[in-house]
């Protein structure tokens, strides 16, 4: 049984992986440290899975480990569980999608959670379903939302006390954002919290009433579309009883439908809670706080990027999130409130920094311009906007080492051409009202793994990488920072120099968070590997440079030979 108690300490118990994020903070830090910068070098493969068949693609999962089993999501809604010390298939559960999905970036799925004797996972026909951890039997299966109209779901869901959270994807369908808890024994809905202002939740059934003031941030009824996805799930503070979840662009992307182009009084064109952090309280999905990133957002950057809580060098707590616009942010963990926000990668065009107040100070002439000041049916004005709309980084986590206080960031720096032209909401229709086309800044790499000190935002080094970085990052008390690259090395770097102690060649490019855990007193590190996500579809000039990586779906476990184990 997966208790309460299970998941709280997972965190800091060595010998599972019972959460996303290896804790619900999110930090990814494990305290082993059997293995270590002195032997990592000998890390050898113990077993590798295949996740078979033709559906080899964009294998973003993080695995769990308990009890013996490991559970794997895979591309196309699957799920495997697979015995730890053989590396055996148990079961496989297959979601067989229905025709007509309609996912953004690619057929993937982020991983699953654990409760009691359930494992659930989410489906890109956007259903919840709860197994058998044992026998993959289905206990229950539920509807999150109608895939027709554009809603998928691709993250990890949330379990937190006896609800099993999730959000949903769908931002580039004029979907409406929400975070859903449901009775993790039956599976039926507590509360809903959608994210754009006007909509209502409900609380047991009842309608709720949406924090803050209703739809003073939108034009008309444009909110009624507005977008702002959870579609990268969230993160739970036990330390002040909140969920944090980050919300999606505004929907459509064209800014100037939005009234965001247009210079006005107070907030009344930020489009909230769309592009924002949102502290949410777990009884009761009340939202406590929000801090919007990029209000008036024009350029496709989400606010989805995981939020991390942490204690600082100083001992006090902390949040920290590297959004997608190119700001690292450190927030208040009780409240939330704006700290300091610093780039973290080279090139910024669309602001030139963010205000005392967290507001950012905007380049109005990189806003893509306005297509109805063009001729009928002309596109507006083309600008050359940095970061590109993927984002300086996109979803896959950063870690934060409890070690030397640094973050590790997975970054990426690009470009992109866009512009906006006109469009109309149609149910189940792309709805973004602009066009784009990525392209480099940088001759010899765009991916750029940085060691962050997020009290003063220094970069203390970065490891540049040729394809963009599109694997999960993890650190260890070993010293050891892991991540994957798209050209499938799976990597081991020395966290105070950046410098790369190990590497092994999955076959396909990672795009897998990697997970560690102890089992016998030896320490085993996972990692999925397979090539796929949102850069081989939408990365433009950039994925034409990158294309000759492979598909794959390879579940890889290391550990250290036994005799080097116990030497060390
Ligand atoms: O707005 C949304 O609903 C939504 C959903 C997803 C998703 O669920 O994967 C992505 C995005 N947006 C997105 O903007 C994005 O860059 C992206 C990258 C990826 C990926 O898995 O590589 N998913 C998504």
């Amino acid at each position: 049984q997966v208790t309460a108690e299970a998941i709280a300490n997972d965190a800091t118990t060595v010998g599972d992986v019972v959460t996303n994020g290896m804790g619900q903070t999110l930090q990814r830090y494990s305290p082993l440290e059997t293995l270590n910068r002195d032997n990592v070098q000998n890390l050898v493969p113990a077993w590798a899975f295949s996740l078979g068949g033709e559906k080899q693609r964009g294998q973003e999962s993080q695995p769990l480990v308990y009890d013996g089993i490991m559970y794997v999501t895979g591309s196309y809604s699957r799920l495997f569980a697979i015995d730890i010390a053989t590396g055996k298939e148990i079961w496989q559960y297959d979601a067989r999608l229905p025709e007509g999905i309609l996912p953004c970036c690619d057929v993937v799925n982020r991983g699953a959670a654990l409760h009691g004797d359930k494992v659930i996972f989410g489906t890109l026909d956007a259903r919840l379903v709860a197994l058998d951890r044992k026998t993959g039997d289905v206990i229950w299966n539920k509807e999150i939302a109608d895939y027709k109209a554009g809603y998928s779901y691709t993250a990890a869901p949330l379990i937190v006390n006896d609800l099993v959270i999730t959000g949903n994807s769908g931002g580039e369908f004029g979907i409406v954002g929400e975070v859903q808890a449901r009775d993790v024994e039956t599976g039926e809905i507590v509360w809903t919290r959608p994210t754009i202002e006007g909509h209502m939740g409900t609380l047991n059934g009842q309608p709720s009433t949406m924090t803050g003031t209703l739809n003073a941030t939108w034009p008309g009824d444009m909110w009624r579309t507005g977008g702002g996805a959870t579609w990268l799930g969230g993160s739970y503070d036990a330390e002040t009883d909140t969920l944090i979840f980050g919300t999606g662009n505004p929907a459509p992307w064209n800014s100037h439908l939005r009234n965001a182009g247009t210079p006005v009084e107070g907030n009344a064109g930020d489009n909230l809670y769309a592009a924002s952090r949102l502290g949410i309280d777990p009884a009761t999905g009340e939202i406590k706080w929000h801090f919007q990133t990029t209000p008036r957002e024009g350029w496709d950057f989400d606010g989805v990027n995981e939020v991390v809580a942490y204690t600082d060098r100083e001992g006090n707590g902390r949040l920290a999130t590297a959004d997608r616009n190119g700001f690292f942010y450190v927030l208040n963990r009780e409240d939330g409130a704006f700290l300091r926000a610093t780039p973290f990668v080279s090139q910024i065009s669309w602001a030139e920094g963010i205000d005392e107040t967290g507001r950012p100070i905007y380049v109005e002439d990189n806003r893509p311009g306005d297509p109805s000041a063009a001729a009928e049916g002309e596109k507006g004005e083309t600008v050359f906007a940095v970061p590109s709309f993927l984002g300086g980084k996109n979803w896959m986590p950063m870690a934060f080492s409890q070690r030397t206080g640094n973050f590790y960031v997975p970054s990426n720096e690009w470009g992109m051409d866009i512009w906006n032209e006109p469009v109309t909401y149609r149910e189940g229709a792309a709805y973004l009202g602009s066009g784009f086309t990525i392209k480099p800044i940088f001759e010899d790499h765009i991916g750029s793994l940085k060691a962050i000190d997020p009290d003063t935002g220094e970069i203390k080094w970065e490891y540049k990488n040729e394809a963009p970085l599109w694997g999960g990052v993890m650190t260890t008390a070993g010293g050891l920072v892991f991540t994957g690259t798209p050209e499938g090395e799976f990597i081991a770097l020395d966290d105070e120099t950046g410098e790369i102690l190990w590497s092994f060649q999955t076959g396909s490019g990672i795009v897998g968070q990697p997970i560690t855990w102890e089992q016998d007193g030896e320490q085993y590190v996972t990692v999925v590997s397979g090539w796929g996500g949102a850069v081989p579809l939408w990365g433009g000039e950039v994925a034409n440079r990158v294309n000759y990586l492979n598909q794959g779906g390879m579940v890889w476990t290391f550990k250290l030979p036994r005799q080097l184990a116990s030497a060390g």
